[in-house]
């Protein structure tokens, strides 16, 4: 697999976003442009303009980030690369000069806050909510004389940056939130197999199909394939039609895994494959004897022995 050269993520800079590519290594003498959205970060991909995307997935308060989940899960296939794991820590910033009275309305992203909600409901409850694409696009707009609202929730980093007045720190309802981000390339590139490594799948729930949910699961149980994360989203198709987005342990190179991708493929035949990458918390899962790869291999050595006749 070749390293990536260029570049893009949910942007401007100072998004929690870019420290999370920051934390690759070489991303940052790379070439980076930030992006409006995850939905353009990801067509940038699409279309070759870069190589590849960072873009949030999963946060450990608010769960899966919906945005990254659909746009994913339609269009030209992609695939995630790796994943990077960042802690979360927000301010309350306002223009330099003002005080915590004088906030009626602060901006930020969905995410954050929804991960501070207690905090502001306990301290300014009489302030509205100002929807931004991302923190650190409140941020900036904040510093740039923006006049629909008077604070922001960001990163410490981001604030100090920019010049900004800290008005509180540390205002996360969970003190030691973690987000989660993947890096998305194109489908050529499949990571080798490092031993921890996570399999990321969408798969559409079939239609009129009794037991559909339970038939899914049972592919992952049956193999001793333990499941990280189990979301349901709409396809927005129409009411009723879902796709389930899954993390599984293990990489596609584990029998356990390409036997459950194989059932699967029979019961959702528009399953969509997104990646094995390595774990950012390199845990390997315990594997038991049945469902290794030498029980895999042995059980198709016996099968061949008798269909050869032997
Ligand atoms: O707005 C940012 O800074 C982002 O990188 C987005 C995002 C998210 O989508 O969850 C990332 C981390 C925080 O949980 C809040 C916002």
């Amino acid at each position: 697999m070749t390293p990536p050269s260029s570049y893009t993520y949910l942007g401007p800079e100072g998004t929690f976003t870019e420290a999370a590519l920051l934390q690759v290594p070489g991303a940052g003498g790379a070439r980076r442009v930030p992006a409006l959205t995850v939905g353009s970060a990801l067509d940038a991909v699409r279309a070759g303009s870069v190589d590849a995307a960072m873009v949030p997935i999963e946060n450990s308060v608010e769960g899966g980030v919906s945005a990254t989940l659909d746009a994913i899960a339609v269009g030209a296939p992609l695939r995630i690369l790796r994943e990077e794991l960042v802690p979360i820590t927000f301010v309350l910033a306002g223009r330099p000069g003002a005080g915590l009275g004088d906030v009626r309305r602060i901006a930020t992203h969905g995410h954050a806050w929804a991960q501070c909600r207690t905090w502001v409901d306990t301290n300014i409850s009489d302030a509205e909510y100002f929807p931004a694409s991302s923190t650190a696009a409140a941020a900036h707009g904040l510093a740039e004389g923006e006049e629909g609202y008077d604070a922001a929730i960001c990163s410490p980093l981001v604030a100090e940056r920019l010049g900004l007045a800290v008005l509180a720190r540390d205002i996360g309802d969970v003190t030691d939130a973690v987000t989660r981000f993947v890096l998305v390339g194109r489908p050529e590139d499949l990571p080798p197999r490092t031993g921890a490594d996570k399999t990321t799948l969408v798969i559409p729930l079939p239609e009129d199909h009794p037991g559909a949910l339970m038939q899914i699961l049972d592919q992952f149980a049956a193999r001793g394939v333990n499941l990280s994360r189990i979301e349901s989203r709409p396809t927005g198709q129409f009411l009723g039609d879902y796709f389930f987005s899954v993390d599984a342990d293990g990489h596609v190179e584990d029998a356990r895994v390409a036997d459950a991708l194989k059932g699967l493929h029979r019961i959702s035949p528009g399953l969509r494959f997104l990646g094995s990458y390595a774990r950012a918390d390199r845990r390997s899962p315990a594997v038991e004897r049945h469902t290794s790869d030498d029980a895999f291999a042995a059980a198709d050595g016996w099968l061949g022995d008798i269909l050869g006749g032997r």
